[in-house]
């Protein structure tokens, strides 16, 4: 073969051909992951989505991605990046979004050629994420509401502070994501609820009876 010589007028044209190339995968790569189904998994903290997820990903081999633990796993690495995370996270505040979204689209696409289905638990956590996330990946098919009284949830977190070693499962910390859940992210909810695709799961039962009813929510989209 031989190969063009390197002089400045082919450099150009060999740069757009490489834009036109990088285009057309990241076209491609979207179909990808818009293409596998994407479950939304919401609900305040503690009321029981992580373990609710842990069960879908038995029974359906669902992907579970929680952004909660894609931000720990960032603060754990101990970057730079992770410390300024924790600090936003001890205060029981939001970080910022596209943080959190380019976290999530580079865990999906890591997985999209293996993944049955995407659990995205814990995001968006406001209306203007959610939006963010329908334009960069894709509507979500569902939405499961994992609802329980807040004196539940505050009463598990606090237990599960026992042993969790979470630095925000403390009451002081706890009061703050709840106000903040009621604030910012209830609003999702209701944003997806205007479009049918909310399914609302009593969360005050035992684990497995909870799980009964994510169950029926899933089966309808066979
Ligand atoms: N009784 C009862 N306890 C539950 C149920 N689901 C979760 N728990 C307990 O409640 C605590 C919180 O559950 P998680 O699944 O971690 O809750 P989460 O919604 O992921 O919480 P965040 O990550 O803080 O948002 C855990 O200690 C669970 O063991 C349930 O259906 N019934
Ligand atoms: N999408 C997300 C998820 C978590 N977070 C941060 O991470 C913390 C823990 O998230 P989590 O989903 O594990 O737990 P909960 O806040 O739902 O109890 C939150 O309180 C936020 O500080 C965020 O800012 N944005
Ligand atoms: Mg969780």
């Amino acid at each position: 073969m031989v190969l063009p010589e390197d002089d400045d007028e082919d450099d150009e044209g060999c740069k757009a051909s490489t834009a036109a190339v990088i285009t057309f995968i990241k076209s491609l790569s979207k179909f990808e992951y818009g293409s596998v189904s994407s479950l939304g998994v919401k609900g305040g903290p503690g009321s029981g989505k992580g373990t609710q997820c842990e069960k879908v990903v038995e029974k359906y081999g669902f992907t579970h991605l929680s952004s909660g633990d894609l931000l720990r796993a960032e603060v754990a690495s101990g970057s730079e990046r992770g410390k300024h995370l924790q600090a936003i996270m001890q205060k029981g505040e939001l970080v910022p979004l596209d943080t959190v979204l380019d976290m999530i689209k580079d865990a999906m696409i890591a997985k999209a050629d293996v993944s049955k289905g995407f659990l995205i638990d814990g995001y968006p956590r406001e209306v203007k994420q959610g939006e963010e996330f329908e334009k960069k990946i894709g509507a979500p098919a569902l939405l499961l509401y994992i609802d329980a009284k807040p004196e539940t949830m505050v009463q598990r977190l606090v237990k599960r502070g026992e042993t969790s070693g979470r630095a925000d499962d403390n009451e002081e910390t706890i009061k703050k994501r709840l106000d903040l859940y009621y604030k910012a992210t209830e609003p999702v909810i209701a944003y997806y609820e205007s479009r049918g695709i909310v399914r609302k799961i009593d969360s005050e039962l035992t684990v497995d009876e909870v799980f009964k009813q994510v169950s029926q929510a899933i089966d309808t989209l066979k």
